[in-house]
């Protein structure tokens, strides 16, 4: 990706954290490898024990430089840097439940004056740059005057990431068309992916304790895969299958991975769209604000949520005998809309720590959503 166009100084990073703490161990795939005679394969098998029992790895030489990275979260914080009118301005448009442009606690509440001081986190999120979407226009001046390098970033994470990934995801589930997935997930075609900022500012020590030292209680991601860049800044942990959560450790040099609900569907539930949350970040680095810069990846809203047919490995597995036939065929675009509503509507109930045991479901907020179980967890 040469040629970046470089109008901001580079976000500075923070330190790593020195604290000791529990965390979970994760595969990296190097993906420089995909090309190499016999590569992808390897992937594949380096990848399948993850899919099925972790839902999150990490992935590394993905053909962006350190500085191509640094570079998005100076467009972050410009963007968050922002008076919150301006914000405001081009706040998602939550009545049509879409998640473009910001959010916030004054989009989620946009009668009231002074928000929660627990609700900490605002997005901005930008779509695919193809036809369907307003493009430039729609967004404020950060994001407008950095427009091409925005561009360049999100094309090139689809192909050399996103694109690579689905591929390695086929030969694991040994489907004889590798590009199954890939063709589900065309850049050109309209689908709800968005590139998200996302900041989770610093709060006091007594509004921490008040919200259970959580930023985000446990969920699953709902897309097919999400990217996330990552600063040092801790804070992200996954439920382990002994019903521990552990520490997801910002790698340097790296993407941190999780499979998400629809990718998990089309697999039969044979890949592991793992339960995930943010804490509020250890004690050396809570003072600090806490930025990312991620995917949401999902298939193209006309592909239907439906298991993919003839895998060796899911008959092997006894997969297929396992599902219920759906009557009513279900789209991604109505599965996704319908999400986003939930989520819209719940958005707090959601987020803010619930009542019982760490690592168990909050009953209270078990839904369905287009004939689907959602569950939430502490
Ligand atoms: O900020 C993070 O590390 C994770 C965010 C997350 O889980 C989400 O936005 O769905
Ligand atoms: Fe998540």
């Amino acid at each position: 990706m040469a040629g970046l166009k470089k109008l901001y100084e580079p976000y500075s990073t923070t330190p790593e954290t020195t604290e000791k703490l529990d965390w979970a161990e994760l595969v990296n795939l190097d993906l420089s490898t995909f090309d190499q005679p016999g590569g992808k394969k390897a992937l594949a098998k380096q990848l399948k024990y993850a899919v099925h029992n972790v839902g999150f790895f990490y992935v590394s030489n993905f053909g962006l430089t350190q500085e191509e990275v640094d570079y998005q979260f100076s467009i972050g914080k410009k963007i968050f840097d922002l008076p919150l009118s301006e914000k405001k301005k081009y706040g998602a448009d939550t009545k049509s439940f879409s998640y473009n442009g910001y959010t916030g606690p004054a989009v989620y509440e946009p009668d009231v004056d002074v928000y929660d001081p627990k609700h900490n986190i605002q997005s901005y999120n930008i779509p695919k740059f193809t036809s369907h979407f307003p493009g430039k226009v729609a967004h404020p001046p950060p994001v407008q005057q950095n427009w091409d390098t925005i561009e360049r970033f999100a094309k090139t994470v689809h192909h050399n990431v996103i694109e690579r990934l689905l591929v390695i995801f086929a030969l694991v589930l040994e489907l004889e068309d590798e590009q199954y997935f890939v063709k589900r997930h065309d850049y050109e075609t309209r689908g709800e992916d968005h590139l998200r900022y996302m900041l989770y500012t610093a709060r006091d020590e007594d509004v921490n304790r008040d919200a259970q030292e959580l930023y985000s209680t446990g969920h699953t991601d709902l897309g097919s895969i999400t990217l996330l860049f990552r600063q040092p800044v801790a804070g992200l942990q996954v439920l382990n299958n002994d019903g521990k959560y552990r520490w997801v450790k910002p790698v340097p040099g790296t993407i941190t991975v999780n499979i998400a609900d629809t990718l998990s569907l089309l697999s039969g539930r044979y890949f592991k769209s793992s339960i995930h949350r943010v804490s509020v970040p250890p004690p050396d680095q809570r003072h600090l604000d806490r930025l990312g810069v991620l995917f949401f990846i999902r298939p193209n809203n006309d592909v239907l949520v439906e298991v993919v047919k003839d895998s060796p490995l899911l008959k092997r597995e006894g997969v297929y005998e396992t599902l219920e036939e759906r009557k009513d065929p279900l789209t991604v675009g109505t599965w996704v809309r319908e999400r986003q509503k939930h989520i819209f509507k719940n958005v707090y109930d959601i987020t803010d720590a619930g009542k019982g045991k760490e690592g168990q479901e909050r009953d209270e907020l078990e839904a369905e959503v287009a004939g689907i179980r959602i569950k939430y967890w502490n």
